[in-house]
């Protein structure tokens, strides 16, 4: 299908819009009045520009608060009207968006409506002109997209169709299968964006806190598929008005809309995964996936070389971190061992159970490089992943050793798809037994203003689901969370957004899996106090309250958990190595979250050490 979008979505000016929204591949643009009217070149020049970027103009928006008025305005109305339609003249646009009359003086009556709409209609005819009517969300008498399908019919003119938008009729929680009541020919417009569910004022919401299609709560793509079978022949037109999208990179955001509807085409295209679609407030909808990964192959840490040699970062800031500690040290304090060295790199596998943790002695201050994902598919997830408008990263590798396919994650974290021949380049020796079983998830941080870009990517090129959206309270501002996941949990991130306040949160974390967390505590504890995060005895005042638990864990620094079925965590952190912590969690009755409730004590105690 054609794909658009209206120039309100990215940030820019609008020539800088058109040429991102053409690099990234659309068809069409939407041209949002403020972005004209900002524009130093007269519309002859736009009309060239956009069509030498080969980008046809869909649509221009949008002309309000037409119709319902009394006659005197009506005329001062029409009058605006005509202007509006020689602009689209010099232009080349024949489309334009009515939206429905907000004004507190606007009269009600469907027949004065339709017939105003009507007088519209006919006039814009003269200029080969079509009209589109839209119910904004919070328009004055026309707010439902069947009643505005319901006066567009009432004034039958040829010219005059719906446009509809999943926003406002997702919003205000209609059903869409209404939409296939509308014969196909009718709908002149189709835009999409998806929201996160929020309970708030409906124009607020919609001017501030749309996104692009699979980063909220609709099913947008179900909406879209009783406009196709209703017979809707023409483009899927994102129009986003988002804080962050009109702060980020014109470029990035255009190419993340570019995959969003590429991803939404992908479950069209499969009925079963479109059926997947869950309502406002339900599970997570299902994209279309070759690949889902079915567990973590390898972590890999950049930055250090084993504990006695190679370079060894230090914590960036003072507290709360290792002094000198290499990475390699805090590995082998966990119980894990060196158990390969990779024939051509500078890179260490690390093994402890079922966890691998590479270590690459790229001389840098410590931090979680790469994310190996066991794939049933490698080179179909990477197929996948490039379809999805994801780097493919290049390699370099000696031919007799394995080939591994990468991709760039938003955040610059590599992934790789593994089949397990990756792990005979290192020839690794039996791992030692311990008592960490693997890793149980990772946490990345996500740039400023790309979160939304982040969980697209996870949901879309993984195939993860989301999980829950989290604030979390830190001393200097409020910590933006999210969890992905895997069916199972075979692979489970947590997305946290990188800045707080005025400052960067650098860290990220590894999470790693094991059955008897009180053992591994009791063993640090031991033999390396200094490694784990001291937790303010605060915390097990308030623990004690709640929950009757073992009084050893405050000795140990241990933090726990429950969910409302029973389930249990127990987790511990160690302190932070460059840009890197480690944590050891213990999953007991089903439990699925993080610790969520324990992690803004942990960022305290990491911004403050103690202080
Ligand atoms: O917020 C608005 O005013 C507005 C304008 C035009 C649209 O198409 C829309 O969905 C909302
Ligand atoms: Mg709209």
């Amino acid at each position: 299908m054609r794909k658009s979008i209206a120039t309100v979505s990215v940030s820019g000016t609008l020539t800088e819009k058109l040429a991102a929204i053409a690099a990234a591949g659309f068809d069409g643009v939407e041209i949002f009045e403020n972005d004209l009217l900002a524009c130093p070149l007269p519309p002859e020049a736009i009309r060239a520009r956009a069509a030498d970027l080969g980008l046809s103009i869909d649509l221009y928006q949008p002309f309000r608060d037409f119709e319902s008025v009394p006659a005197d305005l009506l005329a001062r109305n029409l009058r605006r009207a005509e202007h509006k339609f020689r602009l689209m003249e010099r232009l080349g646009a024949d489309l334009l968006l009515v939206c429905s009359n907000v004004s507190p003086g606007a009269i009600g009556g469907d027949d004065l409506a339709a017939e105003q709409l009507r007088l519209l209609a006919e006039l814009a005819a003269g200029h080969g002109i079509r009209i589109a009517y839209e119910a904004l969300a919070w328009g004055r008498h026309v707010n439902e997209y069947l009643h505005a399908w319901r006066v567009v019919r009432m004034a039958d003119h040829p010219n005059l169709g719906v446009c509809l938008d999943s926003f406002h009729i997702l919003s205000r929680g209609s059903d869409p299968i209404g939409i296939e009541a509308i014969p196909g020919e009718k709908i002149f417009f189709l835009q999409l964006a998806d929201a996160p569910l929020l309970a708030m004022d409906v124009l607020q919401w919609s001017r501030h806190y749309r996104c692009f299609p699979g980063q909220g709560n609709f099913d947008v793509s179900g909406l879209v598929g009783h406009t196709l079978n209703a017979g809707y022949a023409g483009p899927l037109s994102l129009e986003v008005f988002n804080d962050h999208f009109r702060q980020a990179d014109t470029r990035r955001t255009a190419r993340d809309g570019m995959r969003s509807l590429i991803a939404l085409e992908d479950t069209l295209g499969d009925p079963a995964a479109a059926r997947l679609g869950s309502p406002p407030g339900g599970a997570a909808r299902g994209f279309a996936h070759p690949a889902i990964p079915s567990g973590f192959a390898f972590a890999e840490l950049a930055g250090t070389g084993s504990p006695g040699g190679g370079t060894s970062g230090t914590g960036s800031s003072g507290t709360g971190s290792t002094g000198g500690g290499s990475l390699g040290g805090v590995l082998a304090a966990l119980g894990f061992a060196r158990t390969g060295t990779h024939p051509t790199k500078p890179v260490e596998l690390w093994e402890q159970g079922g966890a691998r943790l590479l270590l690459n002695a790229t001389g840098e201050a410590p931090a979680l490089v790469a994310i190996g994902l066991d794939s049933p598919d490698p080179a179909g997830a990477v197929k996948h992943a490039e379809s999805l408008l994801s780097p493919v990263l290049p390699r370099e590798r000696a031919p007799e050793e394995a080939r591994l396919d990468a991709v760039a994650a938003p955040d610059g974290t590599e992934i790789f798809f593994c089949d397990g021949s990756w792990l005979s380049d290192f020839a690794p020796e039996a791992p030692v037994p311990g008592k960490i079983t693997g890793i149980d998830h990772v946490a990345l941080t996500q740039p400023w203003h790309y979160f939304d870009e982040g969980e697209l990517f996870y949901r879309t090129v993984l195939g993860l689901s989301p999980q829950g959206s989290l604030e979390l309270p830190d001393p200097y501002g409020l910590l933006r969370s999210k969890a992905m996941s895997a069916p199972g949990g075979a692979v489970r991130m947590v997305l946290n957004i990188a800045q707080v306040g005025a400052g960067d949160i650098p860290w990220q974390h590894v999470a790693l899996a094991c059955d008897d967390l009180v053992a591994v505590a009791r063993r640090l504890r031991t033999e390396h106090p200094e490694l784990l995060l001291p937790i303010p005895g605060n915390y097990y005042d308030d623990l004690d309250a709640r929950y009757e638990v073992d009084p050893e864990l405050r000795d140990l620094g241990v933090l726990y958990d429950r969910d409302e079925r029973g389930g249990e965590f127990l987790h511990l952190y160690t302190v932070t190595v460059g840009r890197v912590f480690f944590e050891i969690v213990q999953r007991i009755g089903g439990y699925d979250g993080y610790g969520a409730a324990n992690a803004p004590i942990r960022l305290a105690v990491q911004h403050s050490g103690g202080n």
